[in-house]
């Protein structure tokens, strides 16, 4: 199963609570909720508050990327703000072990983040106790950047460790994701796409239907894999 996970990073901030609900009219299936700290990134974005703010207008799952260090500190704010998934950078934890039992402990699905050239080795022994693994295929902070090819080839890895397991742990892939490169990345073993500039991008600001075209198009060639 393929899921498309638009991130709102590239929204429209002036109208937030509009652009999700049409994004998820158009066939979106959950909302990435990139958070960014100007400290662990050099960006600055969004935080429990208005995690708390969006929870009331969807039942979808709301999947959050936290770019913060130290991490521990606000993931029980995400939690009491409605986020299902909560994921975090092994670089920003002391105890990555202790910190995915903190988000279990919440009532939150466990995501582990890995950017570029983080080391998959930070897998070897938790890979059970998650339920995402997240690849990077850009480095942290930005929207709009283009995917870095090795991103498939740790996909690959990433894919066969998790078949082996045998458990429902899915695996997201968040940076450059398109319309003419999401196939290929399905191949490589991404489930679940976050993509922000290629949806949000799409279409004219006045139309509500603008992000209709970007996930059917995005559907249609997943279908092809
Ligand atoms: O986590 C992120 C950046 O740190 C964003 O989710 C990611 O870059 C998506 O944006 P785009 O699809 O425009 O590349």
């Amino acid at each position: 199963m393929y899921r498309i996970a638009p991130s709102i990073l590239s929204a429209n901030f002036a109208k937030l609570g509009e652009e999700i609900t049409n994004v998820l009219d158009s066939g979106a299936d959950i909302i990435h909720f990139d958070v960014m700290d100007n400290h662990y990134v050099p960006n600055l974005t969004i935080g429990p508050l208005v995690c708390e703010a969006i929870r009331p207008l969807t039942k979808a799952i709301i999947d959050v990327h936290l770019m913060v260090e130290p991490v521990d500190r606000i993931i029980p704010d995400f939690a009491k703000a409605g986020a299902n998934i909560i994921s975090f950078h092994p670089e920003a934890s002391r105890h990555i072990d202790r910190t995915i039992g903190l988000i279990k402990e919440q009532g939150c699905k466990a995501g582990l983040v890995f950017n570029p050239a983080t080391p998959l080795s930070y897998l070897d022994h938790v890979l059970d106790k998650l339920d995402l693994v997240l690849i990077m295929s850009v480095n942290p902070g930005f929207g709009g950047q283009a995917f870095i090819p090795e991103a498939l080839n740790k996909l690959q890895a990433v894919r066969k460790r998790i078949d082996a397991s045998g458990k429902d742990i899915w695996l997201e892939i968040d940076g450059g994701v398109k319309v003419d490169n999401i196939a290929e990345i399905a191949r490589a073993g991404a489930d679940t796409f976050v993509a922000g500039s290629a949806i949000y991008g799409a279409g004219k600001d006045s139309d509500p239907h603008r992000y209709d075209t970007i996930v059917s198009a995005m559907r249609a060639e997943l279908a092809k894999v």
